[in-house]
């Protein structure tokens, strides 16, 4: 079923959400949440993005609101926990907040820190987790081949399960999974799929062992779906720093792939100081729910985004909409 702009926006908020640390270089969360057929859905690209990219998000938010969801295979994702680059110190506070999560996701290489503050990070996670637990780092293409590799040698007696995007370009992850592949240390790829011309392209360079997936900027559910039956490699679904609303769409695309070998990287309402629904999509046990949520009125009314914010947002709304393939 076809949305109109009228449609979208005869019921579209945007809301504008303190973050509780900084994350990837922003403080607070905008987001524009509008309602279909199917229920609420989520239109959230970051707001440095273009109107090109925007558009794959509209498609993903379009996707979700006014199509029925793939048939799911599970009903309950396994997720693990964010660790923004915070200092060591207040890692348990941040860890605290995923109750039950096994798996952690430690954000390295940001810009102005030093390869010693993700080393510190890292062995707090590990002491946090125990033995037993799983580490991921996350460099978001922030380090050239040699400073991967110097890296990946440092914290690598913290027992990793796998390096996302260390560096930024496919050729560059290709020479890093080359050097690294006697360690056995599985390579996975977010930015080159999601921000790629061609998503599979670093797959079939074979610069990736594992592949990151997120609904909102692969264009929704469907076309991830169709990205993911085109791939062998084991694949990752991952959020876009969502509220519950985003969150509940990369749920459903976790819950409808046929294999799902890692926990998910959904868990990032807990990074938000407060969420838009009553009943968060949070973790209980290290996994949740898989289902749709519906916005408390309340928060449109407190965290509304300002005049400018939103006329702001409408406007890019507009812009992406008619980027969109009418077909
Ligand atoms: O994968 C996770 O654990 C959470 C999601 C996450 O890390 C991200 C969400 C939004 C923007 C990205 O910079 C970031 C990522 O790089 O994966
Ligand atoms: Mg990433």
């Amino acid at each position: 079923m076809l949305a109109t702009l009228t449609d979208i926006l005869a019921t579209a908020r945007v809301v504008s959400i303190p973050l509780r640390q900084r994350f990837r270089g922003i403080d607070t969360r905008e987001a524009m949440l509008f309602e279909g057929p199917q229920g609420w859905t989520e239109f959230s690209p970051f707001v440095e993005y273009g109107d090109e990219e925007a558009a794959a998000w509209l498609a993903a938010a379009i996707d979700f609101g006014w199509n029925e969801t793939p048939a799911l295979v599970r009903d309950s994702i396994p997720v693990n926990a964010t660790l923004p680059a915070v200092g060591a110190g207040l890692v348990p506070d941040v860890l605290d907040r995923f109750a039950g999560c096994r798996t952690v996701k430690v954000k390295v290489a940001e810009i102005g820190q030093t390869l010693d503050d993700d080393v510190q990070r890292v062995a707090a996670a590990r002491s946090y987790l125990g033995a037993e637990g799983r580490i991921r780092i996350d460099a978001n293409g922030g380090w050239n081949v040699d400073e991967a590799e110097h890296a990946i040698h440092a914290l690598a007696e913290y027992d990793l399960e796998y390096v996302e995007q260390p560096c930024a370009t496919v050729e560059e992850l290709w020479q890093i999974r080359q050097r690294v592949k006697y360690m056995g240390l599985p390579i996975a790829a977010d930015e080159s799929v999601r921000k790629a011309d061609d998503p599979l392209e670093v797959a079939r360079q074979e610069a990736a062992d594992i592949l990151v997936i997120k609904a909102q900027p692969l264009g929704g559910i469907h076309a991830a779906l169709g990205i993911a039956g085109q791939t062998g490699l084991p694949l990752v679904v991952s959020s876009a720093l969502e509220t519950s609303v985003g969150i509940s769409m990369g749920l459903h695309l976790a819950a409808a792939l046929p294999e799902l070998p890692y926990d998910c990287g959904l868990a990032t309402v807990s990074l938000l100081s407060l969420d838009v629904a009553l009943d968060p999509l949070v973790p209980v046990d290290g996994s949740i729910g898989v289902r749709r949520v519906v916005p408390n009125g309340r928060v449109f009314v407190d965290y509304a985004a300002g005049a400018d914010r939103d006329a702001w947002w409408r406007a890019r709304l507009e812009r992406a909409f008619a980027l969109l393939d009418p077909a």
